[in-house]
């Protein structure tokens, strides 16, 4: 039995997953959640996914949720085919999850707010806080000029090796510039190419073409 992943193709956190399942080249089967009829709140999903959210992977009968655990199960599962997104040395995976908890820390806590008011928001008809956009678009700059340095003398944000905390950073970074800030990632020069390399791996141009034909 293959992989399965319950979630939705324009879902960031579901393509947080489809890029590393790509990296690693493992063919996965994503089960479409009707999000539009509230399908992430039905009985059958909140058994898989207790705070009614996607994405869910289901791999022969086990089932783990939370988009960042799913990667980091999928990179430990298939060490040594595709993509490595994680070493195996106490060192150096210390360091890939120190670049994890950086992205969760300073980037996503200020990225996925940000995109859910000047775009999510937008989608739902709702109304912008645009002193809320301001203070999160400050507040993640200062982390940028951060990572700005860090990225001037290294090129991934846990050293030489691209690894899962750089690709946890595509599906907000990317809808950032949707959102009309994406000028916070290209107006600093090293985040800017660290940035660009990323999209540009055909494992994220594959998810951004499956969201397309969604
Ligand atoms: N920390 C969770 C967040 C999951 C999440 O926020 N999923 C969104 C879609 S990207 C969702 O299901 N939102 C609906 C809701 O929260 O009700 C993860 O990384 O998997």
């Amino acid at each position: 039995m293959g992989i399965k992943i319950h979630g939705a193709a324009f879902s960031t956190c579901t393509q947080r997953i489809a890029v590393a399942l790509r990296e690693k080249q493992v063919p996965f089967e994503l089960v479409v959640v009707d999000f539009a009829n509230g399908g992430h709140k039905s009985p059958e999903h909140v058994k898989m996914q207790p705070f009614g959210q996607v994405p869910v992977l289901e791999d022969d009968g086990f089932f783990l949720y939370e988009s960042r655990a799913i990667v980091r199960y999928i990179s430990r599962k298939y060490a040594g085919q595709g993509t490595e997104l994680c070493p195996t040395d106490l060192k150096g995976a210390a360091l890939v999850e120190q670049a994890a908890s950086v992205e969760s820390s300073n980037f996503d806590a200020y990225a996925s707010p940000l995109v859910f008011e000047t775009v999510f928001k937008k989608m739902y008809g709702q109304t912008t806080d645009d002193a809320r956009v301001a203070e999160l678009r400050q507040k993640l700059e200062a982390k940028l000029d951060v990572y700005d340095t860090i990225l001037a003398k290294q090129p991934y944000l846990a050293g030489n090796n691209l690894s899962f905390a750089d690709l946890f950073h595509l599906p907000y970074g990317s809808m950032l510039a949707t959102g009309g800030h994406g000028d916070v990632i290209t107006s600093r020069p090293h985040v800017k190419a660290w940035f660009e390399k990323l999209q540009a791996r055909p494992s994220w141009k594959e998810t951004v073409a499956a969201a397309q034909h969604k």
